[in-house]
């Protein structure tokens, strides 16, 4: 996938601007607030509708405006799509694809797939578990359209069981529901630790190669998925796994309605991340753990590419600072396959860039 070429209008800090692209590495640089993130922003909304930062798309609407237009022509599976996104302050955003408008912002995901790893994934690897299952999520959903219900299913009866063990005491009654509410998390957390064990397999086999090349052939990187205790293998199919989760729900009924927490099933599901045999949390350096973080991001690509034979687009917002100058290289020239954005503050690595084009950003226009 391709974003030959990118129009906005009253985006953001953009008033107008019209871009055309490198198939490879395209690098974005330019003072601070100058609309570099605003930039991979409108490009990673094409692709989900979505945004990692604005809670509501009206904040992408530029400040004096009362709507916005994201344009993109896109290359994709041999064809090209102009796909289009109308923002406007109090009415429903409309998407567009060819000029025919899309009933939802999953059509998108036929068209563009990204990518993006912005600053605070950096923290991936520090964070406590809750980032790795967001990170887990995010990517198999993109693959797995079953996954992603389940998961939906599984938040939503998560929500009311908490609350079931929050109010028993002052409402028994409540408790009637609770064998029905731990059935169907049972059924629901067998089909997402089957999906997780899964997808950490394929990141085993495609993250370690890349963090090795990336550290310098230095750093050995391993992966580890941990999930309910009683299971020995998570791989096993959901019918097996349904089982052995109903014998740990029983044997946590008592503690979980005296601590009146959820404390059984797959909401606690870790990825542990080791570097050289140590763990990447407790014992990694800055520019380790961010090297890790990013490889998991990198082999998250490359399972998206052997699955559907389309490279999605890669948004790297931020992410050269703090790296030694072999694994920069290795961001800006080694990352195989596929079309990149990276964001940059200083000119000085258009240097180390050797092909691809660059982008000086400056006050919301291409200068
Ligand atoms: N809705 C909006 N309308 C107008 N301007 C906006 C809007 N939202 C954000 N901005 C402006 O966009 C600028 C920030 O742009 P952006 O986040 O892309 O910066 P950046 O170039 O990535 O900077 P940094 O290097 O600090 O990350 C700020 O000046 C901000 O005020």
């Amino acid at each position: 996938m391709i974003v030959r070429s990118l129009e906005l209008e009253g985006f953001r800090n953009y008033d107008r601007l019209a871009a055309e692209f490198h198939p490879q590495v395209n690098l974005i640089y330019g003072d601070n607030a100058q609309g570099k993130t605003n930039l991979l922003e409108a490009i990673a909304y094409l692709s989900s509708a979505r945004s990692h930062r604005a809670r509501y798309d009206r904040e992408m609407i530029g400040m004096d405006r009362t709507a916005a237009h994201i344009r993109g022509t896109i290359e994709s599976r041999g064809r090209t799509f102009v796909v289009e996104a109308q923002l406007a302050r109090g009415r429903t955003r409309k998407l567009f694809s060819n000029g025919v408008r899309l009933k939802n912002a999953g059509e998108l995901a036929g068209v563009l797939n990204t990518v993006l790893f912005c600053p605070e994934d950096l923290y991936l690897i520090r964070e406590g578990a809750a980032a790795r299952r967001r990170f887990l999520d995010s990517a198999i959903c993109q693959l797995r359209p079953r996954y992603a219900q389940a998961l939906a299913e599984y938040g939503r009866l998560y929500e009311h069981k908490t609350r079931i063990l929050r109010d028993w005491n002052e409402h028994p009654s409540l408790l009637s529901a609770l064998d029905d509410f731990d059935l169907r998390m049972a059924q629901m957390g067998a089909l997402l630790i089957h999906y997780r064990a899964h997808f950490v397999k394929r990141l085993q086999e495609a993250a370690p190669p890349i963090h090795r090349d990336f550290s310098g052939g230095g750093e050995e990187l391993s992966l580890t998925y941990t999930t309910v205790s009683n299971i020995p293998d998570p791989l096993a199919s959901p019918k097996e796994l349904l089982p052995l989760l109903l014998d740990h729900q029983a044997r946590h009924k008592q503690a979980e309605l005296d601590s009146r927490q959820c404390l059984s099933g797959p909401h606690k599901d870790d990825l542990l991340v080791d570097i050289n045999g140590l763990s990447a949390k407790t014992y990694g350096s800055q520019g380790q753990t961010r090297t890790a973080a990013l490889s998991l991001k990198l082999a998250q690509r490359e399972i998206f590419q052997a699955e559907t034979e389309e490279w999605p687009v890669l948004l790297l917002d931020d992410v050269l600072s703090e790296l030694d100058s072999r694994r920069q290289a290795f961001i800006l020239n080694r990352i195989r396959g596929g079309q990149v954005f990276i964001t940059c503050c200083e000119e000085e690595k258009l240097e180390g860039l050797e092909g691809g084009k660059a982008f000086h950003v400056q006050g919301g226009s291409l200068i």
